[in-house]
């Protein structure tokens, strides 16, 4: 049964009052202020100044100016997403299914079986026909391809095609840049890929550099945390570049065992160049809040991603079944440390009154659970698989609207790990759904397991930009 319009209406006057406290009661007290000062005679305000005496008064101005210094100085410096880019790979990286098929088939490591498994995986796994592989994939001995200096060179390709749209879009000289955080969970070269960086953009020599490795698709936030922890101590205005990227060359898996050859299928190029700084000026979105829950103590989440040898010597990433449940569960943990943060006071005081009533009052009353979807107007869930995709709509009950930039990540770039959170916002973006005040909250998940999530509040949404989508944008629903 639908609420009546008086139950709504009723429900948007206690949302309004509750979430807008503050502003409520000071509104409140400043009218009492001025009707009581109306009330009085014209000169007892005065008089009542010049009674308490001018030392009296200095006390008083000094004691507030220090509460309020002391106060600012204090708080944690907020972090601001200055604007991000994401890789795009060149058309002649594109990998349709059927040519990964048939590349496959002519692969004499791969059996017969192996190559029906992937074709069947390929055929339900969400991705689409424009998904991009480094080029060594396309040789038939691709194994004498996945060396050092190829797998540098998709490297470089992503990163600095991202870093250059990136400093193109924002007009910022690499000179001001304070700190590079770099992660790529699979490829970890010396020198490292902040070195890599710093050489190409001729970075100051004293700037923070950090390489973040084996930490799986879930290791973007990461990186945006350690680099707002790292600017919140630098002095006011420093910037932090931060990429996120997986280099596909180094992890060519040639066995046969079914867990391992998943990643083969799903994975593709991607990467995504974000700069986050403690300055307001050209910022587009604030950081909210992030919060990154590690289950990796349980042995079941531990093992259902794990980098390894199969029994022929091949190394791979072997997926384990598990990994739709670690996942959900991973989240519930993450949710409710995240849920007090973001959740408006509306909710979070149903809540208070429906635990009191049933815990306290021994009350029959069935305890309500707060409402996620009020926190937040749009959401990026990592696009790891199809199957990651549907189990987290399912356990969040969220709706194929909440789900899209996800799925069409998936379909249009395929798993690009960390980086597919970066290319879902500029979906949300490219379709005009980001409006000034709108939050979205990020949830990456990876190897560990980890399960990081991030809010983001617009600031200046993307007018006249498609970002990785331009050309494809019309196509997706
Ligand atoms: C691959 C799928 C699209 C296939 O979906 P389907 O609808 O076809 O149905 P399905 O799940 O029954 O799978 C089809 C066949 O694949 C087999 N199969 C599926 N998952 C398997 C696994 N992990 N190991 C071995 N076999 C597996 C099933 O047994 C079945 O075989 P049979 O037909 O013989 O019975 C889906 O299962 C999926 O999205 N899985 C999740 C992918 C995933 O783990 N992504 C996370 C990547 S890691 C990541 O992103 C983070 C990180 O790396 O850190």
């Amino acid at each position: 049964m639908s609420p009546s319009p008086i139950h709504k209406f009723l429900k948007i006057v206690y949302t309004k009052t509750i979430d807008n406290f503050l502003l409520a009661a000071s509104v409140s007290l400043t009218i009492a202020a001025i009707v009581v000062t109306a009330r009085s005679k014209p000169h007892d305000f005065t008089d009542r100044i010049q009674d308490l005496g001018p030392s009296y008064i200095l006390s008083i101005g000094l004691i507030l100016a220090t509460a309020v210094t002391v106060y600012i100085m204090q708080r944690p410096r907020m972090v601001y997403l200055v604007d991000y880019a994401c890789f795009r790979a060149p058309h002649n990286y594109r990998i349709p299914s059927a040519a990964f098929v048939e590349h496959a088939r002519q692969v004499t490591h791969f059996s017969e079986r192996s190559v029906r498994f992937m074709t069947r995986l390929l055929e339900r796994s969400g991705l689409g026909e424009e998904t991009s592989l480094p080029q060594m994939a396309s040789y038939l001995e691709a194994y004498k391809y996945c060396t050092l200096e190829t797998a540098r060179e998709e490297a470089e390709l992503v990163v600095f095609s991202a870093i250059d749209d990136l400093f193109a879009k924002t007009s910022i000289d690499p000179i001001t840049i304070d700190m590079v955080v770099v992660n790529c969970s699979g490829f970890s070269p010396t020198p490292s890929m902040p070195d890599m960086i710093v050489n190409k953009y001729k970075m100051r020599s004293d700037i923070r550099s950090i390489h973040l490795s084996g930490m799986g698709c879930s290791a973007g936030l990461i990186s945006v945390e350690l680099a707002k922890n790292l600017l919140q101590t630098m002095p006011q205005g420093a910037r932090a570049l931060v990429v996120s990227t997986e280099t596909l060359t180094p992890n060519y898996y040639l066995g046969n065992e079914r867990a391992m050859l998943l990643p083969y299928c799903l994975f593709r190029m991607g990467g995504a160049a974000v700069l986050l700084s403690t300055s307001p000026a050209k910022a587009r979105f604030r950081l909210k809040c992030i919060v990154r829950t590690l289950s990796a103590a349980d042995d079941k989440s531990y093992r259902c991603i794990h980098q390894e040898e199969d029994d022929k010597g091949n190394t791979g990433a072997n997926l384990t079944m598990d990994i739709i449940d670690v996942s959900a569960n991973t989240l519930k943990t993450n949710i409710t440390t995240i849920a007090p943060l973001i959740l408006p006071a509306s909710e979070k005081l149903r809540f208070a009154l429906s635990f009191v009533s049933q815990k306290l009052l021994k009350m029959r009353t069935k305890l309500y659970m707060p409402n996620l979807l009020t926190a937040f107007e749009h959401i990026c869930v990592h696009a790891g698989g199809r199957a990651v995709i549907d189990g987290i709509q399912r356990s969040l009950s969220l709706s194929d609207e909440h789900v899209e930039p996800s799925r069409m990540t998936l379909h249009r770039f395929g798993n690009t790990s960390s980086s597919s959170l970066w290319y879902e916002l500029a979906y949300i973006e490219a379709k005009r759904r980001m409006h000034k005040g709108n939050r979205v909250w990020m949830i990456g998940f990876g190897s560990g397991f980890k399960c990081n999530s991030a809010v983001w509040e617009c600031i200046v949404p993307a007018h006249n930009e498609d970002g990785p989508w331009a050309g494809c944008i019309h196509r997706y629903p």
